[in-house]
């Protein structure tokens, strides 16, 4: 069975494992940096970008993360965790991981719009999956080997660039797995 992990130190952790299990593989949260080892892909879920970056220094995930990238697994950051995986963020001198080729603007959808659904097209997923945004971020800017998968009302909510995926949305708070299946879909086929 496919072992996916979810980094457990803040945030949306527990539906992202409920939904990997709606999937039939297995979750595993992930608190200890020899976990890591365990599992076949990992998730970054949605909480707070600044708060999940101190507890990621705090428990040493910086360097063994980066080398789970480099050694080619697969990586899911979803809300705050598609923030973590940027390569640029708007505003910010210094990126977290650093390992998908797009530009972040954080909690770029206005005060009016603090959290919305919003009915999205997602190739490789649908035409009607329902994104759940809270204070999301949106991608700005892609470079040239990422793969746009989604946009709402014109701007980047979801990417792809090989091994790596990500998006502005909460793809484990509804009852909608397909998104969780993209990405095990890849980490099946990066086996
Ligand atoms: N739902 C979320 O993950 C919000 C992300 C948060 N606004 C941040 O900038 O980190």
């Amino acid at each position: 069975m496919l072992k996916i992990g979810v980094l457990g130190l803040q945030g949306a952790v527990r539906e992202h494992i409920h939904s990997i299990e709606a999937c039939g593989a297995e979750g595993v949260v992930v608190k200890n940096v020899s976990q890591l080892e365990e599992v076949d892909g990992l998730i970054i879920p949605g909480g707070e970008s600044t708060t999940m970056r101190r507890l990621i220094d705090k428990y040493d995930f910086m360097e063994p993360l980066k080398k789970f990238a480099q050694d080619g697994k697969p990586m899911f950051g979803t809300c705050a965790g598609l923030i973590i995986l940027a390569k640029n963020l708007v505003g910010y001198s210094e990126p977290h991981l650093g390992v998908l080729d797009v530009t972040v603007e954080r909690n770029s959808f206005g005060r009016q719009k603090d959290s919305f659904e919003a009915e999205l097209m997602i190739t490789g997923v649908g035409e009607d999956f329902v994104g759940v945004f809270i204070r999301a971020p949106h991608i700005v800017e892609v470079g040239e080997d990422v793969e746009i998968l989604s946009k709402h009302n014109g701007r980047i909510v979801a990417a792809r660039q090989g091994q790596f995926l990500g998006c502005s949305f909460h793809p484990e708070l509804t009852d909608d797995h397909r998104m969780t299946q993209l990405f095990i879909n890849m980490v099946k086929e990066s086996k």
